[in-house]
């Protein structure tokens, strides 16, 4: 793989028309599919829970849901293979990518002794997460479920103290489980990726910063070297390629492939490399552009670390990236006051403060930080937009 760097303008980031944009996912509230659906649209999103994800592609392609939210590959269990299935077969598009750290926490009914416990049930690919702490307690037995959420909602409902699920802590807290083993995840960098996607052809609006990534979807001649051919005009291009997945197509021992490349397919070298491949494909599909928000994503936010140096490190990451959203904001508020007071003096609008701030604390809460300490903190961001401003916060 070769390295790429990426000057090309921003790429156009979908917006709906609509304040609050519905956004399916897999699972129940609190499964991990909403903890990034929230990271990527906000608090004010709302979340559409769905039963599978052939049901959450159909929503997105009829329109029904603005938005969709899928995982596709997490960092210890690989590629999320029904989900990446589900991607191929709807004609759909991808319209950004999500990181989400993933933190599992075993969780059962209120005061049970974790010796109690005799099963654990969760979404296949939470269990295979989890493998170290499953294999140091064989005396539970292993059950699979549709997803983490879910698992968690029926060991509430159940009221079995025997039984246990794998799932976030969040989801724990919905259903009033207690956290009986913490963190019981293989690696404490887990991390899963999330294609948001939109059906083709919906509205794109305001461009956002950051490198963008594509797809390209095809299949190949079952000949020698066809899928090397393609894989090196990626590579003359300057693509840097981030994932390939293999996945059966109908045919017996015939595969649809995903590559997915730091760079825009659809413009410059990267159509030029499409066109060279074109001949090596039998079939072939380019997705995106889309950006990446999260640990590791183009937004400059680390991985969390094992170790204290490490997340030390992280933090002064998390701490550039919100300097750096502080300019863009700055950049912002400036032209919008240009524009309202055609160059004239700071025009304050109280209405507008109290909703950016009502906005904030809404955020605040969807992500449980303390909202009135986010609000005090919003009113300064709001301050060091505009110097000019300095009074007290207004009550709303
Ligand atoms: C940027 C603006 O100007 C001022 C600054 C605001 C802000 O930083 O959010 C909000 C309202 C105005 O008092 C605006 O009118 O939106």
């Amino acid at each position: 793989m070769s390295a790429s760097s990426d000057t090309r303008p921003p790429v156009t980031h979908p917006t709906p028309a609509a304040s609050a944009p519905s956004v399916g996912y897999q699972g129940e509230p609190g499964a991990f599919s909403e903890l990034a659906l929230r990271r990527w649209f906000g608090g004010s999103a709302r979340a559409v829970p769905l039963p599978d994800f052939e049901t959450v592609l159909a929503r997105v392609r009829s329109g029904e849901v603005d938005f969709a939210i899928l995982p596709v590959e997490n960092t210890l269990a690989g590629s999320v293979a029904a989900a990446c299935d589900a991607f191929l077969r709807a004609e759909v598009d991808v319209a950004g990518e999500v990181v989400e750290p993933i933190r599992h926490q075993l969780l059962a009914l209120p005061g049970t002794p974790p010796s109690a416990l005799r099963r654990v049930s969760s979404h296949p690919v939470a269990l295979d997460q989890c493998r170290a702490f499953l294999a140091r307690h064989p005396h539970m037995r292993v059950v699979t479920g549709s997803d983490t959420a879910g698992a968690a909602r029926a060991v509430a409902e159940g009221g079995d103290p025997a039984a246990a699920a794998i799932a976030s802590e969040g989801a724990g807290e919905r259903y009033g489980l207690e956290v009986i083993a913490r963190d019981i995840h293989d690696r404490p960098d887990n991390q899963t990726r999330f294609w948001v996607l939109r059906s083709w052809g919906a509205p794109m609006a305001a461009p956002q910063p950051g490198v963008s990534h594509s797809m390209l979807v095809f299949e190949t001649r079952n000949e020698p070297g066809a899928l090397a051919r393609v894989l090196r005009e990626l590579a003359e291009a300057g693509l840097n390629l981030k994932a390939l997945t293999a996945r059966p197509a109908e045919e017996p021992w015939h595969y649809r492939f995903i590559a997915e490349v730091e760079g825009d397919l659809t413009s410059g070298r990267g159509a030029v490399a499409i066109a060279s491949a074109t001949p090596h494909m039998v079939r072939s599909r380019v997705v995106g552009p889309w950006t990446v928000r999260g640990p590791g994503g183009a937004d400059g936010v680390a991985a969390p670390h094992a170790d204290a140096a490490g997340c030390r490190r992280a933090i002064d990451a998390v701490d550039r990236a919100l300097v750096r959203l502080l300019a863009q904001r700055r950049d912002l508020a400036t032209r919008t006051q240009s524009l309202r007071t055609g160059g004239g003096d700071l025009l304050r609008d109280p209405a507008r403060e109290a909703e950016v701030l009502r906005h904030a604390a809404a955020e605040a809460r969807a992500v449980g930080l303390p909202e009135e300490s986010v609000r005090q903190l919003f009113w300064r961001v709001i301050e060091t937009c505009h110097p000019a401003v300095s009074e007290a916060p207004p009550v709303t």
